[in-house]
């Protein structure tokens, strides 16, 4: 700062290629101009047939357009950091600032205890002054098992931190180490510790394993720690008191490790919880750490990790330091953000899980205006900035300062009772946590929206993406997994943009225009969701009646299109290249930008309106950090999982099979009529492009819904196209239809097609446009659709959910008399470690309240009964014991006499009913196999991932995607209704 003699501790380096890229991207922007230009001159006039859908394309690409110009921001000024940890050894060895490392984890099942442990282990082992460095963990889940396997852990780490630094191996996670490391070869001293430490790894590992496998820990273990005492008053996850045990105390002279020397502290806590008290996530537990860390060992900087994320390098420490305690250039730095890289990813990336481009560009890009987005995992942060301190010039931060547990005076007991109540429900009440303090409350992405701040406040971030990646995480291994998570994130950064704390207004003059785009890139990925449904529906059926929205060939207008197209799919292939993906990572990455933007996206943005009229709340659905056997092999050989249903997934599957069934009817002109050829070429080739592309993309979701017979194929399409097909039928005949009536649905559907086929609208062969052969389709789009819902066979109406309390479902039955069946098992007991009756209370109420069946404690239970009156029956489900148990149930119901009052052809109604018979029979069957599943899983004890999806959320989703459908249909149908005079549409 100066001063002559500042050698800086990180240096910051610019791109090459800036020049280059500006000049191309100035091309690109002309290109889109004249598309644009080309649009608005050709909009058909009022009154003309085809405006709106012309004035829609308008609007994409518009969208489009100003997209493209925001994303500009994180490619127009990459920087690159490096780091000088020699010249911080030199200058700071003996001054070096205390390190609290943060880890959080929220449910035993789906993050298991041991790769807790080997999280904290990578945590503990850093190469760093184990007296100044201290782990904390989160459990949000306040599970005993992650509380005892973190106290086998801290047992472990007396052997594994020497190890570790004696030979100075890598990585630090001790399960990551074994599986990369077989034998050191050499060194015979080496390959004796390494034996015997591995043993011990192994016995560790087996003792966490088994108390998992039983939920329950061993009862000497039990009675020998006192710290299990404190959940003697523990009723469920989510009402407890705080627990709290510092494993290792840095004050104890006995908390060494194997050589003498001292170890990190290690702190357990479970935030007290109680069922009105909203906990706020992620961000809630962050928070109280923040607190409970500031009175125990107050490090100056804090490194926050989700628990599946173990360190991979041990000087990463050091590398952040290097930008905080830079004398020049570090001092306005509030945070350094590492890029969140995974184990275990396949060649070719499947889920482009590795966001490469976001990674390896676009992350360099927003540093260049001023630091990244802070995306939680990964990050190290000043305390005070993260506690709301404003930036001033001024102020100096002393790394002496330390107000350490060591320097206590107070025994551990004591110093535990003090700090208990910073995590109690009621400490937050009247005061500014998670709001000016500490991160903050009510968004889904609570990471993002702090880093925010953080940078309104004045401050500046990194980025530092080393060679040897930093932190490696598990990455999601199914495509409902995937599809989950961008949800959240792109809810979230939604909700950012209409916040208090919008990068357009609010941070408008605190940060820099730039930082301002690059942060508008990611809070307005939900709105893409629009324009690409448009774009991937409308010009495709327009194909179909064989009207052309983009300039012909021979039209100059036609430049400007393919330059666009042209140049953008190159560019991002070779950025993508040069990122470090192949080809193949390419083309995956590409279906996944597809199916985010077709289906994460649009219910991020309809859940974000709904959240702001007042309707929903946004939730956190935890990633599942562990994938059973037949999942990870299909994984591994990059075979897409498409596994459970999901309206999500429904979508996606409209999309491709609209795009197949255009694509068909294409060809089928084409070969009719050889002519047709040169033009369809001339007239449609980008729309034939378009559907081609979309149908080439989809290849594995043909297949998974298709050719595959595995359990990730994909399932239930015909139970969703049913609900849509039927609510199509009822909106058309104004009638009235409850979802949930499986028969009556077949038959609506199958009559909707009977009745689409009388309709003249759809005779062949309708001399209604400038191409008559075209214009044939919708009913075999409809027979299409129903040959996908008979080829994929109907899946057995189960639901699987876990219960805390009480759950009551609702089963709508049509008609007195009828038969239903109902089973239930319970699978699996979170944690019956103290009782071992684990049965559950079922209740059955009729529609008007009364009582029809009533079965207490029991595990498992298959029994039919007679519906005495029609109307809604209720099945509530009670726990008794203290833990969440998951619970499997099925309910169906045998209609036999079918009178439909819509059938219009008599001879229909015999073949109907033995239709209906045939469809209850097979129901049957799968209902039983289903119920023997259920049993066969329990018996096992499945160790099988489970998000803990709300389930009226799941309803209420597929409320949103019907009546999305039933709108795209309603388009559909006036689309083709008008057949007349159409010259352009
Ligand atoms: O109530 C909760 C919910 C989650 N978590 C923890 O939060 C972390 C992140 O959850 P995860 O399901 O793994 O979400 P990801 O999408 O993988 O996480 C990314 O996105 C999140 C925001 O959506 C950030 O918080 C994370 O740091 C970031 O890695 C995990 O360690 C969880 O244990 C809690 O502590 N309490
Ligand atoms: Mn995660």
């Amino acid at each position: 700062m100066g001063s002559g003699n500042y050698i800086p501790l990180f240096h910051s380096e610019r791109a090459k290629g800036r020049v280059l890229y500006r000049l191309f991207a100035a091309t690109v922007l002309v290109g889109i101009c004249l598309i644009w230009a080309y649009r608005v001159s050709h909009i058909p006039r009022a009154g003309e047939n085809g405006r709106w859908v012309w004035i829609g394309l308008l609007g994409a690409e518009l969208w489009f357009g100003f997209y493209w110009i925001i994303t500009q921001a994180l490619r127009w000024k990459l920087i690159y950091r490096t780091t000088f940890k020699d010249r911080l050894s030199q200058r700071y060895e003996k001054d070096l600032p205390g390190v609290d490392i943060f880890v959080c984890t929220a449910d035993p099942v789906i993050e298991p205890p041991l790769m807790v442990v080997n999280t904290v282990l990578s945590a503990m082992a850093y190469n760093y002054p184990p007296e100044r460095l201290a782990v904390y963990v989160s459990d949000d889940a306040g599970s005993i098992l992650t509380f005892y396997a973190l106290m086998e852990a801290s047992q472990f780490a007396r052997h594994w931190i020497p190890y570790c630094k004696k030979f100075n191996v890598e990585p630090r996670s001790a399960a990551a180490y074994f599986a990369s490391v077989q034998n050191p070869h050499g060194d015979d001293d080496h390959t004796t510790h390494f034996e015997g430490v591995k043993n011990l790894y192994e016995e560790m590992k087996d003792r966490i394993e088994s108390a998992a496998r039983l939920g329950r820990i061993p009862e000497e273990v039990h009675l020998k720690h006192k710290g299990f005492s404190q959940w003697d008053s523990y009723t469920s996850k989510g009402d407890h008191d705080t627990i709290l045990q510092i494993l290792i105390d840095g004050k104890d002279p006995l908390a060494k490790d194997i050589d003498g020397w001292a170890l990190p502290i290690l702190v357990y806590l479970a935030r007290e919880k109680r069922p009105h008290h909203f906990h706020n996530f992620k961000a809630g537990a962050m928070n109280a750490l923040i607190r409970i860390s500031s009175n125990i060992s107050n490090g100056q900087i804090i490194l926050n990790v989700d628990c599946d994320m173990y360190s991979n390098d041990s000087l990463s420490i050091r590398d952040a330091l290097c930008f905080f305690m830079d004398e020049g250039k570090g001092s306005d730095i509030a945070f350094v953000q590492f890029p969140q890289w995974f184990e275990n990813l396949t060649k070719n990336d499947l889920y482009s899980n590795r966001l490469l481009v976001v990674t390896n560009v676009e992350f360099h890009g927003i540093d260049g205006y001023g630091g990244p987005l802070y995306v939680g995992t990964g990050c190290f942060h000043r305390r005070e900035t993260l506690c709301g301190l404003k930036f001033n010039k001024n102020h100096k931060f002393d790394w002496k300062i330390r107000d350490n547990v060591r320097n206590r005076q107070q025994n551990v007991q004591d110093l535990e009772a003090e700090t208990k109540p910073l995590a109690s429900c009621t400490y937050e009440q009247n005061t500014q946590w998670g709001n000016e303090m500490g991160l903050k409350y009510g968004c889904p992405v609570e990471d993002v929206i702090t880093g925010l701040s953080i940078q309104c406040n004045g401050w500046k971030s990194a980025y530092y993406n080393p060679e040897r990646k930093a932190f490696l995480g598990a990455a999601a291994t199914s495509l409902p997994e995937v599809l989950v998570q961008h949800k959240r994130w792109s809810e979230g950064d939604l909700q950012i943009f209409l916040s208090k704390y919008s990068p357009a207004w609010f941070a408008h003059g605190k940060i820099s225009l730039g930082l301002q785009l690059g942060y508008a890139c990611y809070c307005l990925w939900a709105p893409n969701c629009f324009a690409i449904l448009y774009y991937s529906i409308i010009p495709s059926l327009h194909l179909l009646k064989g009207h052309s929205l983009f300039p012909q060939i021979s039209s100059p207008w036609f430049l400007p299109f393919a330059y666009v197209i042209l140049a953008e799919c190159l560019y991002s292939l070779v950025e993508f290249h040069l990122a470090g993906g192949t080809i193949l990572g390419w083309w995956n990455e590409q279906r996944i930008w597809l199916y985010k933007r077709s289906s994460s996206y649009l219910f991020a943005s309809i859940d974000t309106i709904l959240k702001f009229l007042g309707f929903a709340n946004s939730g956190f659905i935890i990633s599942t950090k562990v994938a059973d056997g037949e999942v990870l092999q299909r994984y591994k050989k990059e075979i897409m999982e498409f596994g459970s249903s999901s309206p999500m997934l429904t979508i996606l599957a409209t999309i491709a099979l609209l795009n197949l069934f255009c694509l068909v009817g294409v060809v089928k002109t084409i070969t009719l009529d050889r002519r047709s050829i040169g033009r369809l070429g001339e007239t449609m080739p980008l729309q034939i492009l378009l559907s081609g592309v979309l149908v080439f993309i989809n290849l594995p979701l043909f297949q998974g819904l298709f050719f595959r017979s595995d359990k990730g194929k994909y399932g239930r399409l015909a139970h969703n196209y049913l609900c849509i097909i039927t609510d199509v039928h009822r909106y058309i005949n104004h009638e009235q239809l409850a979802i949930g009536e499986e028969e009556v649905r077949w038959i609506k559907s199958i009559n909707l097609v009977l009745e689409l086929e009388r309709s003249p609208l759809f005779k062949s062969g309708t001399p209604s446009n400038s191409t008559p052969e075209m214009g044939t389709g919708l009913r075999e789009l409809f027979v299409i659709v129903l040959l996908a819902v008979l080829s994929s066979p109907q899946a057995v109406l189960g639901i699987r959910f876990v219960i805390d309390r009480e759950e009551c479902f609702s089963h709508d039955i049509k008609y007195e008399g009828d038969t239903v069946h109902v089973s239930f098992v319970v699978i699996k007991v979170d944690s019956s470690w103290q009782y071992s009756n684990d049965g559950v209370d079922l209740v059955i109420k009729g529609p008007s309240g009364e009582q029809i069946q009533d079965f207490r404690d029991k595990t498992s239970e298959k029994f039919d009964f007679m519906a005495r009156n029609r109307g809604v029956h209720r099945f509530c489900f009670t726990n008794k014991s203290p833990y969440h148990e998951t619970i499997d149930f099925d309910v169906h119901v045998a209609h036999f006499s079918y009178y439909d009052e819509h059938a219009k052809d008599e001879h229909f109604k015999p073949l109907m009913e033995q239709i209906s018979k045939l469809e209850d029979a097979l129901y049957n069957i799968q209902f039983e196999q289903h119920w023997l599943e259920a049993q066969t899983d329990r018996q096992a004890i499945v160790n099988e991932a489970m998000s803990r999806r709300a389930i009226h959320k799941a309803f209420y989703e597929s409320a949103a995607l019907v009546g999305a459908s039933v709108l795209q249909v309603y388009l559909l149908r006036r689309l083709f209704e008008r057949k007349l005079g159409m010259s352009r549409v």
